[in-house]
């Protein structure tokens, strides 16, 4: 009997509700595979700051310590707005702390969801490599500067040419593995960091000859991807684009609520942080409303990636698929299902296909 751990830190808005859709498809799989799974919970964020006054506290870096994997939810608030730390900072100071640099942010279109993309492309499937652990959202100094009459705020766009090679190398080979093309987005035309981007890609690609690679500046990247987004077979990025543009691919494929991630250190078979692509979602928590499926994925990509479970993880996806492909739909995509409701056929149809294929 395969055993596995299982770290969850729920957070904020619908945080707890998307996690618990993502539990629940965790007992049907572990019952159907015979695992034997122990589940951990720790506070990140604003229940975190509620319950220790640091939104990424000692008792959690300890959970994370002793844990295999881990499965978040999301982060912030109204509540915490104004705090000293914002729950968003536990978010990121974890993602450092667990040396997490890169966030794979995979995007497609599920076949009978095309009439919710505001685009003509019925076929889109991509991923985004985002670096997730250097520029803007870590560089030093940063923060605000009162001078005689007038505040200076500074945010410091930081990046070791390291940083940047490990991100694009992992983006060339998972193309290069996939027969997919490669489009790097940079700045390049203005920042410095970017142009060092372009110089880092461009001698990696002498090592994938086979891998056609273009660059695009990221505000055309951002009109191109709507216009023709599918050509962003893989797209690489640092930390602040790759955030932005992996939001823009929730909108193209519908809905924000449909995308999970892996956040990782490059080697499948060791511990990452899985959590959707979408944040709390304030206005709509608490209702019963939450489109689950990013979190359901983000388990799927865990037990992949984390437990290298692939039968499993390609279960799961199968059963998220064929559920938002033929219903019942949550409301972010015209439908009428609660979270639970959503959660439960996610379910059934899980068993079903593992019935089916015990059968053949
Ligand atoms: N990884 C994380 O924990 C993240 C946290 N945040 C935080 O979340 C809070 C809210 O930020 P927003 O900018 O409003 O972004 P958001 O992603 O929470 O919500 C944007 C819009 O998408 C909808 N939405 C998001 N997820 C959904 C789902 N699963 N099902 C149905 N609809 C969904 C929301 O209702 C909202 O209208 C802020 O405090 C922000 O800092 C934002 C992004 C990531
Ligand atoms: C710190 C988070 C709020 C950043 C974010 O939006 C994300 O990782 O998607
Ligand atoms: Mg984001």
């Amino acid at each position: 009997m395969a055993s596995h751990q299982l770290l969850v830190l729920a957070g904020d808005g619908i945080g707890p509700e998307v996690t618990e859709s993502a539990l629940k498809i965790l007992e049907i799989m572990a019952k159907l595979e015979d695992w034997q799974v122990e589940v951990d919970h720790a506070a990140i964020g604003g229940a975190a700051i509620d319950q220790y006054g640091d939104p990424f506290p000692e008792a959690t870096q300890q959970a994370i310590d002793r844990s295999s994997a881990v499965l978040l939810g999301a982060v912030g608030g109204p509540k915490w707005d104004n705090a000293p730390r914002r729950p968003e900072a536990g978010l990121l100071d974890m993602r450092q702390y667990m040396g997490l640099w890169a966030n794979l942010r995979p995007f497609e279109m599920i076949p009978g969801l095309e009439h919710l993309s505001p685009l003509r492309h019925p076929v889109m499937n991509g991923i985004i490599f985002r670096e997730l652990t250097g520029g803007l959202y870590f560089g030093q100094p940063r923060g605000r500067r009162f001078l005689p009459g007038d505040l200076e705020v500074i945010d410091t766009l930081q990046y070791r040419k390291s940083e940047m090679t490990r991100i694009i190398q992992l983006a060339f080979q998972y193309a290069k593995d996939h027969g997919l093309t490669l489009t790097s987005v940079d700045k390049a035309n203005v920042l410095e960091s970017s142009r060092v981007w372009r110089e880092v890609t461009e001698e990696l690609a002498r090592q994938y000859p086979d891998v056609p690679l273009s660059h695009r500046y990221v505000d055309a990247a951002a009109m191109d991807m709507v216009l023709n987004p599918q050509n962003y077979q893989v797209v690489v990025t640092e930390n602040l684009f790759g955030d932005i543009l992996s939001d823009l691919a929730g909108g193209l494929v519908g809905s924000l609520g449909l995308l999970g991630s892996l956040s990782v250190a490059g080697t499948p078979g060791t511990r990452g942080l899985f959590e959707p692509v979408h944040g709390s979602a304030p206005d709509i928590a608490g209702q019963n409303r939450a489109n689950p499926t990013g979190a359901i994925l983000s388990l799927a990509f865990l037990v992949g990636w984390s437990w290298q479970e692939h039968d499993a993880e390609h279960l799961i996806r199968e059963a998220v698929t064929q559920t938002l492909s033929e219903g019942p739909r949550t409301v972010d995509l015209g439908g009428q299902a609660t979270t639970q409701e959503f959660t439960e056929a996610v379910g059934n149809r899980l068993k079903d296909i593992w019935q089916r294929r015990r059968q053949q």
